[in-house]
């Protein structure tokens, strides 16, 4: 017989005693408490936490009317807007998953996203009206409810559906009784990777492994209540990391944002006194290298960073401009960031640079993530925490999707024996710290030694003159592999093939320096990463 303790009896879960987790009821609660706080600033726009939770409601209860269904997909694209923050409530408060599409894509990629997404509703910023339209019409979606944002502030773009979101948010009914998911293993949420290593995958995230990060980048962060968070970060990207419910939750205020340059970046940190912001490593170099008369404010400023391995050099210039740099690690397939670089006290009395060294390791696991590994890939046995033996890094918990929409055979090649794998490359410290050191597609393999890409493009970044650098292998007959810098300088600078390879043999193992070296503009993806494929291609044909 099967042996009961006695807790299994009449203690089973009740209404009084269980809710399936969603991060939807954040915004609920900071509303009933702090109707008349800031939640939204965009250009002269400001909303409270009342009235934008009114406007959350209607648009859901609107959706509702309209005959939206649980489960059915409703999806957006526009920039860092308070329509976009809206809506990652509005949408699974009606029901429907949530599906927030790269504004980057062209319109072939985005009637992809549309179409095997199945949208029901499409809502569009101006600023993308074109595109749209045209992926609208290429994907043969003329069944689905189109749905117009008005921004005053943007010049330019043009209606292409039926209805403003206005319209649709005056449709609703400010007394909808929204209810959370039956079951918190429900989807909240549909992000497409953006292809980097191949077709874009549809992540499904449930309102568990949402709730779960919201509340960790909070503890991660240590956020003070009320913290003035500007929008860098794109909001269709991993949902933002899953900040808009983390803002919810901390009743905290979206400084929204539609273009990410230096300029308007730094009035806003000084005028809206912002506290928080995040983006990857590319912006944080915009923002170092940019004039020193922007960098003008005094108050503490922290920044998060992920998406790439952010060079030493970058975190150090922040630092040093008084902006604390939180280093975080993570896939669309995680939620955005379940690791981070947790900082020890004891490291504060480290140099800058010593300092940026250790900060520029990925870390370790975040509240919300059960486990992390560096393992054989093949056996899943970890490797030894010594700072060399490399393996692949593998996570488990809630905050893993739940899989790829409509592609068991990829949903179950990332699922390894009770672990996803990342595909990414690194290695265990004997502190316990994970130290990521190539996508395994862009390990450089000379003659039998591995070359870590991310370990040459932390050197090269050190290079006074160097504006981005990226690192891949190039075919070589004596050695298999070498590795090939491309290199865009800083305006103005002058420097030659030769004495970037110098400065790489002064500063690292001489066989890990590049012998070759091709200077100019890199090409990125639509999330801004260096697209690796093609410098591999140029580095071939050099
Ligand atoms: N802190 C970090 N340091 C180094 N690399 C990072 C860091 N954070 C994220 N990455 C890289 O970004 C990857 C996750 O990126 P993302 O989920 O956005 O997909 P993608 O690379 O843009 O697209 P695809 O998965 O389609 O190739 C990780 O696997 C890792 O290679």
């Amino acid at each position: 017989m099967k042996h009961q303790s006695i807790y299994d009896v009449s203690l089973d879960a009740n209404p009084a005693n269980y809710e399936a987790l969603t991060p939807l009821s954040f915004a609920k609660r900071t509303a009933h408490i702090y109707p008349e706080y800031p939640a939204i600033v965009y250009g002269d726009r400001r909303q409270t936490w009342g009235e934008t939770y009114d406007r959350m409601k209607r648009a859901a209860s609107a959706l509702v009317k309209r005959g939206i269904k649980k489960g059915e997909t409703v999806s957006i694209i526009a920039a860092n807007i308070p329509e976009m923050f809206e809506a990652h409530f509005a949408v699974p408060m009606s029901g429907a998953v949530l599906n927030t599409v790269n504004t980057r894509l062209d319109a072939e990629a985005i009637s992809f996203i549309l179409s095997h997404a199945e949208a029901k509703v499409i809502i569009v910023d101006p600023e993308f009206s074109d595109v749209v339209d045209r992926a609208i019409h290429m994907a043969g979606l003329t069944d689905a409810l189109v749905v117009d944002i008005i921004d005053d502030t943007f010049d330019g773009g043009r209606k292409i559906g039926s209805m403003t979101y206005d319209e649709l948010i005056a449709e609703g009914d400010t007394d909808f009784d929204w209810s959370g998911p039956a079951n918190e293993w429900d989807a909240i949420s549909l992000n497409y990777t953006s292809g980097t290593t191949g077709n874009p995958k549809g992540v499904v995230y449930h309102h568990r492994g949402a709730h779960l990060n919201a509340m960790s980048n909070i503890v991660t962060w240590g956020m003070q209540q009320h913290s003035r968070y500007l929008w860098t970060l794109p909001m269709f990207h991993c949902n933002g990391w899953c900040f808009p419910w983390t803002i919810a939750a901390n009743a905290g205020v979206c400084v929204c944002l539609r273009a990410v340059r230096a300029e308007p970046i730094f009035q806003l940190i000084r005028d809206q006194q912002v506290t928080h912001f995040c983006g990857a490593p590319i912006v944080l170099n915009m923002l170092a290298n940019a004039p020193d008369e922007l960098k003008d404010f005094s108050h503490q400023v922290k920044v998060m960073t992920a998406g790439a391995s952010p060079p030493a050099a970058v975190i150090a210039k922040m630092e040093a401009m008084g902006v604390e740099v939180t280093h975080v690690y993570g896939l669309t397939e995680t939620y955005g960031p379940s690791v981070v670089c947790a900082w020890k006290e004891t490291w504060d009395d480290l140099d800058g640079d010593d300092k940026a060294v250790k900060k520029s390791r990925q870390g370790v696991k975040n509240v919300a993530l059960d486990d992390l590994m560096v393992a054989n890939p093949d056996t899943l046995a970890p490797v030894p925490s010594d700072g060399q033996t490399m393996g692949e890094i593998f996570m488990r918990g809630n905050v893993v999707m739940k899989g790829y929409l409509k592609n068991p055979s990829a949903t179950e090649e990332s699922f390894k024996g009770g672990w996803f794998a990342s595909g990414d490359l690194g290695v265990m410290h004997p502190d316990g710290y994970i130290e990521l050191k190539d996508r395994s597609k862009d390990i450089i393999i000379s003659g039998g030694e591995n070359i870590s890409s991310i370990e040459v493009e932390d050197v090269l970044y050190r290079h006074p003159a160097v504006m981005e650098a990226a690192v891949v292998a190039k075919p070589d007959e004596k050695w298999g592999e070498t590795p090939c810098a491309f290199v865009d300088l800083k305006p103005g600078q002058d420097v030659t093939d030769a004495d970037i390879i110098a400065f790489c043999r002064d500063h690292m193992a001489r066989f890990k320096a590049p012998k070759t070296v091709i200077f100019g503009p890199l090409p990125k993806t639509s999330t801004g990463k260096i697209q690796k494929f093609i410098l591999r291609d140029r580095a071939r044909e050099a």
